[in-house]
This record gives structure tokens, sequence and C-alpha cells, in this order.
């Protein structure tokens, strides 16, 4: 059965063009007219995970007369380092890869992060197209040109500024994901809910259980939905200078909870825990309100994601927020709501202010 596909455009800046997030099932044949006449050869960046998947597409590549490789990639956060991009920098190099060729991302949020890097750095810019795999990926990682890799140091540390030429999320290859890994994306998707767009919340609140599977009767509805915040966004601020810093509600916590554990644990877990310290500084701020604090907890607990983090953390977890991206010097500087879907800043909080939120996480 072929179904209509929906649309949603991102405008360019800053010199990048404007591109489509396509969403729907069977969007192979999408690849080869965002590829473009101009490709020589054509790069699919892929997981381990998707072996087949990346296989398949090579071979569909090839017969419509491009000179298509795979480069596998470890799975998940894994993929996401310096050697792993260096390696794809050799292959590109082996293959004699040109400005004129094009890498595609096949995979989650981690694939194209390190896909996009790879393509944003390879030849100071080559094209490349997304085509996430898992529900993360296609509401927000592959949308927006925010790509990188991580350091010891911290979560992705390293990158650039690089949208995609295309983004194609087909909704069949949500049928192999892992519950823990869909539910992950849920995070992504209640985020975009508290930021931006409440129906979103509505319509998980109504049968949590359904929407922790693409079988669910609202997938299509949430994806559209997170997807269209994110391209909202993203589209008057490509370069975070202002407005695209909401986007990052919860990761300010998350990122460090991710570095404690040595990017081992999925970023949507770390994003629930950091959404509700956000919501508790924003309560304790005296900017929100109980209800919409509390509905932080209700509603991702209701998916069966994280609320609390070891209270032993803390004094690490302070530490790897000084180097979050929206720090400007000392200042720290965390997203917070002064109600639903109302974002601002707070900027330089009191410690004490930081140290009771973090209590309230960890229980
Ligand atoms: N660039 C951005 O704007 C942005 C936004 C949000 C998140 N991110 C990044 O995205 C990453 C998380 O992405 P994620 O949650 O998609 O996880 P992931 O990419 O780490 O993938 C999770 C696991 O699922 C496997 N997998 C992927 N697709 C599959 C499929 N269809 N079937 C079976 N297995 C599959 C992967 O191989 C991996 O083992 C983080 O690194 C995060 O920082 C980036
Ligand atoms: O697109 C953005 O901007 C975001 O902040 C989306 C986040 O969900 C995403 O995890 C992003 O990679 C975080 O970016 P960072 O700049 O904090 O590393
Ligand atoms: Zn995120």
């Amino acid at each position: 059965m072929t179904d209509s596909i929906v649309r949603i455009q991102v405008a360019g800046s800053d010199g990048h063009a404007p591109y489509e997030v396509l969403i729907g099932h069977q969007l192979l044949g999408e690849l080869a007219p965002l590829i473009g006449p101009k490709a020589k050869r054509v790069a699919v960046i892929h997981p381990e995970a998707l072996e087949a998947t990346g296989e398949a597409i090579r071979e569909d590549l090839v017969a419509q007369g491009y000179e298509a490789i795979v480069l596998q990639v470890p799975n998940a956060e894994d993929a996401k380092s310096a050697e792993v991009a260096a390696y794809c920098w050799s292959v590109l190099g082996q293959t004699g890869f040109t400005r004129s060729d094009v890498i595609v991302g096949l995979g989650g949020g981690s694939t194209t992060d390190l896909a996009g890097f790879v393509a944003a750095t390879w030849l100071r810019g080559v094209r490349w197209i997304s085509v996430p795999t898992t529900l993360l990926g296609m509401v927000d990682a592959a949308v927006g040109g925010k790509t990188g890799i991580n350091i010891a140091e911290g979560k992705n540390m390293v990158g650039a500024f690089h949208p995609p030429a295309g983004v194609l999320a087909d909704l069949g290859t949500l049928e192999t994901l892992g519950k823990h890994d869909y539910v992950s994306g849920l995070a992504e998707v209640i985020k975009a809910g508290f930021i931006a767009d409440p129906v979103i919340l509505d319509l998980i609140e109504q049968d949590p259980e359904a929407a922790t599977t693409p079988a669910g009767p609202h997938t299509l509805e949430l994806i559209r939905r997170a997807i269209q915040v994110k391209a909202d966004v993203v589209s008057g601020d490509l370069k975070e200078s202002g407005r695209r810093e909401i986007l990052n509600y919860g990761h300010t916590l998350g990122h460090a909870i991710e570095r404690n554990e040595r990017y081992k644990w999925r970023h949507g877990a770390a994003i629930s825990i950091g959404m509700v310290f956000a919501a508790e500084l924003g309560r304790l701020a005296g900017r929100l309100d109980d209800a919409t604090a509390d509905r932080h907890r209700t509603v991702l607990a209701s998916v069966g994601l994280p609320l609390t983090y070891r209270a032993d953390a803390w004094p690490k977890l302070l530490d790897a927020m000084k180097i979050d991206k929206k720090s400007r010097g000392d200042l720290l500087r965390f997203i917070v709501l002064d109600g639903l879907a109302k974002t601002s800043v707070l900027e330089g909080p009191d410690p004490s202010l930081l140290v009771a939120a973090y209590a309230e996480v960890s229980g």
C-alpha cells in the first residue's frame, strides 16, 4: 500500500538552502532525486544494526548509476567519536570522494549526527541527506543541521551547523526499533509538547501505552507535530543565536548525565530526567505553576521514561554543566518554562536553587 507523503518545509538561512522533511512509507524512491544528477559517488553511513538496509540502499543506488559504497559504523553513541569520523574521512579519501558527491546518513540520531559531521568537514562541506530510522531521529536529530561528535569532556562538543539537503522519515523503519529506543524518542516528542505544542501532551496522555509503539493511533500526528515544532524553530535561527535555545530544554542536566554515564545511556532517558530538573528549577524560581511542573513527572513516567538520578553525582554533573553550549563565561544558563509552551532563559541561578532542584530529582 502506498499512502500519501507529509511534507514539512525548513527554511534556508545563513547561505544554506531550504529543504523538506518527508514523512511516509516506502520513501526509498525519493532518495535519488535528492542526491541529484551531479553526484557520481554516494556514501551510505549506517550503524551495524542496519547492515541489511544499508546494503539494500547501496544496491538500489548502483542500479541507478551511482558509484555507491557503505560505511558501517558502531551502533549508538559509539559512532559519535573522533576515531569513527577519522575512519570515514579515510574511506572517502580512498574512494576519491569529491565536492559534488553525496553522503547519506541512515540510522538514529547518533548516526545522522556523525554522518552530518563527516559531510560538514569533508572538503569543508559536501551535500548530505538524512534518513532517520528512530523516533528520536525523525522528530529531532535529523532536522535542523546540528551535527557533531562527543568527547570525554562533553556531549556534542565538536561539531558544525550543516543542514541536510533533505530528510526522509520512513515510518516503516520504526518497526524493527526496540521498545527502549522508541520510548527514548518520546522524550524529545514530549519536549516539543512542553515547549511549543501542548496538543502533543494531550495525545500521549489519552493512551500512554499506545504512544510507546509505532502501531499507536497517533504515531503520525505525534511525529508530524514534533517535526513541525523543530522545523519552525530552526527555520528562524539555524545557528542558535536566540530562539533555537528552547530546543535545549532539559539538555543542560541531560547532557551532563550522558557524560557521567560515558555515553552508554540513551539520550532520551537522560533528557527525561533533565526536563524534570528544568521543571523543578522553573517551579522553585517562582516561574512555573505546580500543575505544569507535576505534569512533567506524570507524562514522562506514563511512557516509562526515568525521572530520577543518583544524589552523589551532583558535583560531577555541576562540573559538566559548566561547559554546556548555552553557558557564557562563568554564567550557567537554563531553558525553563514560565508556563505551558512559554519558554524563557534562567541565567546564573543561585547555586542553592540548583541544589534544591536537584534534590527533587535525586529523591
Ligand atoms: N542533531 C540534533 O539536533 C539532535 C537532536 C536530538 C538528538 N540528537 C542526538 O541523537 C542521538 C540519539 O539518537 P537515537 O535516540 O536515535 O539513538 P541512536 O542513534 O543511538 O540509536 C539507538 C540504537 O538503535 C539502533 N537503530 C537505529 N535505527 C534502528 C532501526 N530502525 N531498527 C533497529 N535498530 C535501530 C542503533 O543502531 C542503535 O543501536 C544522541 O547522540 C543525541 O545527542 C541530535
Ligand atoms: O536542535 C537543537 O538545537 C537542539 O538542541 C535539539 C536537541 O534535542 C539535541 O539533543 C541537540 O543535539 C543538542 O544540541 P547541543 O547544542 O546542546 O549539543
Ligand atoms: Zn536532544
